[in-house]
């Protein structure tokens, strides 16, 4: 790490009564306050509703509890933590919040993009505490010229350091152990190139439906709402060159040079692209609509539940290996991995009956756990091939992933945060593909809700 940041005293989640702060930022803090009880934190909520301090400390409890919160640090916060009702947009609300926050105060913007953005130019207007951090939820911006202005403005008010663009796909513990699974073995990283890989496909499905979130999702999109977002990232882990250190430069600067060299497969969107929509159908008993008669969804939007996109990363080493994405909502079977798929051997003994299917090494985002099958001659006839799996458990991490990303906002390290330029370049690369959508270059497919999504799309292995 370069040099100690001073840790977050005052916690300021503007944006407090909201969805995103019940249900992942407190639970996520509940966890972080539990395995730290040494670690003492301000809390402050703020929304422009008429809640007590009374009210927010039982919705705190609330969230806390879902985690089993305890111990001296989540006690002392639960005593002291207040809510206070402002419009955050005007200076004059921010000044007061933080002029009465105790040490380093962090920011926490889990307000609607809009409202960042104004509460961002109301920050401008006022002098800010030294050493101030900020952390900003996706969407960062809607495109590479917005990330890029939205990247002016907060750079103008802290250091680029000091900001921590969310994505808490950097936290989850599988993603983590890709570091130690990659950088302190030497047995899968001389295999880890285009000379033993075939293709790589990350894949996050989910059977989860819209769930009330038309307001976002139906102007977001599978597309932005995960490859855009959290699997570029994953990518990113997936394919970067092995970093000196764990520091926040040396890591971040990894990624960004594999998102540099990223781009859609043979620069053709149309071919590289798939986008699907779920229509009515049945998953483990739970009955969803068309996805257009969801509460909310406007379908002249066309939006799209399920997005498929093939991206080239042109480097020495990842050169004409084709890199998969693709996450759907609704989708019958539940499939968060990585799967790397090793070339054919160079000559199977002739003698050796049976096929030789590539190996494959699976890596799944939940439950923590590898795979990595293999041909082997298995049991009976031992001329005969057949396929082992060797499994290996991660185990969960002791953090939720937002935890681990909110660790590192509380103690100024943003290493499992999105740099800058790394915001921008990752709509660089969706770009074609948003364009290719947008002028109907590309069909959008049904697929019925429960389904493995549609019928004619090459399966992912
Ligand atoms: N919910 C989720 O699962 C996820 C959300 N996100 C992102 O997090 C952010 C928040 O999402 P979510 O919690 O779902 O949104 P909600 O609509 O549930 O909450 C928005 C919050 O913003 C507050 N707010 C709006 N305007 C002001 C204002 N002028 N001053 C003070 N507070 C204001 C609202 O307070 P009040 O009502 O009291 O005015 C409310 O607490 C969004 O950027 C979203 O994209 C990211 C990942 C997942
Ligand atoms: O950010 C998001 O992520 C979730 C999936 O992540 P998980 O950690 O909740 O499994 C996804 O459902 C959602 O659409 C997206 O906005």
């Amino acid at each position: 790490m370069e040099g100690m940041a001073e840790a977050v005293r005052t916690l300021i989640i503007l944006g407090a009564t909201g969805d995103l702060t019940s249900r992942l930022l407190l639970p996520a803090l509940g966890q972080l306050l539990t395995r730290e009880p040494q670690r003492r934190l301000e809390l402050v909520g703020v929304g422009t509703s008429d809640w007590t301090t009374a009210h927010w400390r039982s919705v705190v409890r609330k969230s806390f509890a879902t985690v089993k919160a305890s111990g001296d640090s989540v006690d002392d916060l639960l005593s002291s933590t207040r809510f206070t009702s402002a419009d955050v947009t005007k200076p004059d609300a921010l000044k007061e919040l933080l002029g009465a926050a105790e040490g380093t105060p962090a920011l926490y913007f889990a307000l609607p993009p809009a409202v960042t953005k104004d509460v961002c130019a109301a920050l401008a207007q006022i002098e800010l505490p030294e050493d101030l951090r900020l952390a900003l939820e996706k969407p960062f911006g809607t495109d590479k010229r917005s990330a890029a202005a939205l990247n002016r403005r907060l750079t103008a008010l802290v250091p680029e350091d000091h900001v921590h663009r969310i994505d808490h796909f950097l936290g989850n513990s599988t993603v983590q152990n890709l570091f130690g699974l990659r950088f302190a073995n030497r047995i899968f990283e001389p295999l880890w190139s285009t000379e033993h890989v075939e293709r790589v496909d990350i894949v996050f499905d989910e059977q989860l439906g819209l769930e009330g979130r038309a307001g976002y999702y139906d102007h977001a999109g599978a597309l932005v709402d995960m490859i855009q977002s959290h699997l570029l990232q994953v990518m990113a882990v997936v394919a970067m060159e092995p970093p000196s250190t764990m520091s926040a430069a040396d890591l971040r600067d990894a990624k960004e040079l594999v998102l540099r060299a990223t781009k859609v497969w043979d620069d053709d969107a149309v071919a590289a692209s798939h986008r699907g929509r779920y229509t009515s159908g049945t998953i483990d008993g739970r009955t969803l609509p068309d996805y257009v008669d969801e509460q909310g969804v406007d379908p002249a939007q066309g939006t799209e539940t399920l997005a498929q996109v093939t991206f080239a990363v042109g480097n020495w080493r990842w050169s004409g290996v084709p890199f998969t994405l693709r996450s759907g909502k609704a989708i019958g079977t539940l499939r968060h991995e990585i799967v790397l798929t090793f070339r054919q051997a160079h000559h199977v003994p002739t003698g050796l009956r049976g096929v030789a299917h590539p190996s494959q090494l699976r890596i799944k985002l939940g439950p923590d756990e590898m795979v990595l099958e293999v041909n082997t001659n298995g049991p009976g006839n031992p001329r005969y091939l057949s396929r082992s799996e060797l499994h290996a458990d991660f185990g969960p991490g002791s953090l939720l992933a937002y935890g681990e990303v909110l660790a590192g906002v509380l103690d100024g390290d943003p290493a499992l945060s999105v740099r800058g330029d790394t915001a921008e370049e990752c709509w660089r690369i969706v770009a074609p593909v948003l364009k290719a959508w947008r002028d109907g270059d590309v069909p959008l497919d049904d697929y019925a809700a429960g389904s493995e999504g549609p019928a004619d799309w090459s399966v992912i292995p």
